[in-house]
C-alpha cells in the first residue's frame, strides 16, 4: 500500500488578476480553490492513475474539514490527525507569471506527533511512503529523518519531496526516491544551476550520499534521472503553461505509479515527466490519457 503525509497541508487560492498595482485595491478576474499540499497532490494524482492509496497528516479548523471533504468526494481513503488551528491557506496569484505566498499552518504538539507515528508503525515491508512538503515550525526540521529511523529496516520504501533542511537528514536512511527541483539541488550545494549539464554533479551527489533514485526536475527545460546505473535527462514537452502548482507532485506521483507497474526506473522516469508537463498544460492534475498522450513527446538521453 502507498501511504502519503502531508504535515502542513493547504487549501491553494488560486487567483488570476489582469494586473496588480501594489497598494490599491485589485480585483481578481478568476479564482479557484483546490486541496493542497505536496502529500496530499501525489495522492490525488496517484488515485486517478489507478494507484490505491491512503493520505496522513495534520489538519484543522474549517479549511481541513474543506479538504477532508474533498478527498472522500475523490474517494481518496484520508486518516488525518485532528489538529487545534485552522490548516493554512495557500495564495497562488496569477498575473503574468505564477507567485505564491504560504501560509505558516498550525502548530502541532507532542500528543498529535506521538499519534502520526502509532499510525506508522502500521506500515510493513511492500509499503511505500510518501513525504511531501514542508516540515511546521512547530516540528523539528529532522523530522522525516525521525519517521525514517523509525521504520529502518522495514522495508518500507520511503519517498521525500522536500527542501535542503528537512531532506538532506533523510540521505543516510537511503530513500528510494527524492526529487529536488533545479534550484533545490543548488540549495542543498551553495550553488546557482543554471542548466542539466550544471546539475549532473550534484544529482550524481545525492546517489552518492545515499538516495537510490533522483529526479531533478527542471520545469520547461525536462528533468534528470540518477541512480547506480543511469544518468538520464528527459526533454519535457512543449506546450502551453496553464499551472505549475502540483507538477513536481506528478512527477513524483507519476514515476511512483508507473514503477510499481513495472520497476522500470527508466520508463517511470520518463512516464513521470509526462505527468509533471500534463499537470503543467492543464487548469488541475494529470490524468492516465493526459500523460499517454504526451509520452511521445518525452525523449530519454543516457548521459
Ligand atoms: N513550462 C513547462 N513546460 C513543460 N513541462 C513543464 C513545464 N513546467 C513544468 N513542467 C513539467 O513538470 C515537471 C516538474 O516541474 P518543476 O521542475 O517546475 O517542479 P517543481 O518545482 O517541483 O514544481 P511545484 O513545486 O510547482 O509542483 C517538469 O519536470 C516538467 O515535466
Ligand atoms: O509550503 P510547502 O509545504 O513547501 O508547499 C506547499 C505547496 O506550495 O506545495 C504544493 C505544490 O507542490 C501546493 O499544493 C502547496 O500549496
Amino acid at each position: 500500500m502507498i501511504y502519503t503525509v502531508t504535515l502542513n497541508p493547504s487549501i491553494d487560492y488560486f487567483v488570476e488578476l489582469e494586473r496588480f498595482t501594489v497598494g490599491k485595491t485589485n480585483r481578481i478576474s478568476r479564482e479557484a480553490k483546490q486541496p493542497g499540499g505536496k502529500g496530499i497532490n501525489v495522492s490525488r494524482v496517484l488515485q486517478r492513475l489507478g494507484a490505491d492509496n491512503q493520505a496522513f497528516g495534520f489538519i484543522g479548523g474549517f479549511t481541513g474539514a474543506y479538504i477532508q471533504d474533498t478527498l472522500r468526494k475523490e474517494n481518496i481513503s484520508t486518516d488525518f490527525i485532528p489538529v487545534a488551528g485552522d490548516t493554512r491557506i495557500n495564495i497562488k496569484l496569477r498575473v503574468d507569471k505564477e507567485t505564491e505566498i504560504n501560509g505558516l499552518g498550525p502548530k502541532v504538539d507532542e500528543e498529535e506527533i506521538r499519534l502520526l507515528f502509532t499510525k506508522l508503525d502500521g506500515l510493513a515491508a511492500g509499503d511505500v511512503l510518501v513525504l511531501s512538503g514542508s516540515v511546521p515550525g512547530s516540528l523539528p526540521a529532522d523530522f522525516y529523518a525521525r519517521i525514517a529511523e523509525r521504520l529502518k529496516e522495514r522495508g518500507v520504501r520511503i519517498i521525500v519531496d522536500a527542501t535542503r533542511d528537512f531532506l538532506l537528514p533523510v540521505l543516510p536512511y537511503q530513500p528510494f526516491l527524492i526529487k529536488p527541483n533545479q534550484d533545490e539541488l543548488g540549495e542543498m550545494f551553495g550553488k546557482t544551476i543554471q542548466s542539466a549539464e550544471e546539475a549532473v554533479p550534484y544529482g550524481k551527489k545525492l546517489v552518492d550520499m545515499g538516495a537510490e533514485n533522483v529526479i531533478v526536475s527542471m520545469g520547461g527545460a525536462g528533468a534528470l534521472f540518477f541512480n547506480r546505473k543511469h544518468v538520464l535527462y528527459a526533454s519535457a514537452p512543449k506546450g502551453e503553461l496553464k499551472n505549475s502548482v502540483g507538477a513536481g507532485d506528478s512527477v513524483v506521483a507519476g514515476f511512483l505509479a508507473a514503477y510499481l507497474r513495472e520497476a522500470d526506473a527508466k520508463g517511470a522516469f520518463r512516464y513521470a515527466v509526462a505527468a509533471g508537463s500534463a499537470t503543467a498544460f492543464s487548469d488541475g492534475f494529470c490524468t492516465g490519457p493526459m500523460i499517454d498522450k504526451l509520452l511521445e513527446q518525452v525523449h530519454i538521453t543516457q548521459l
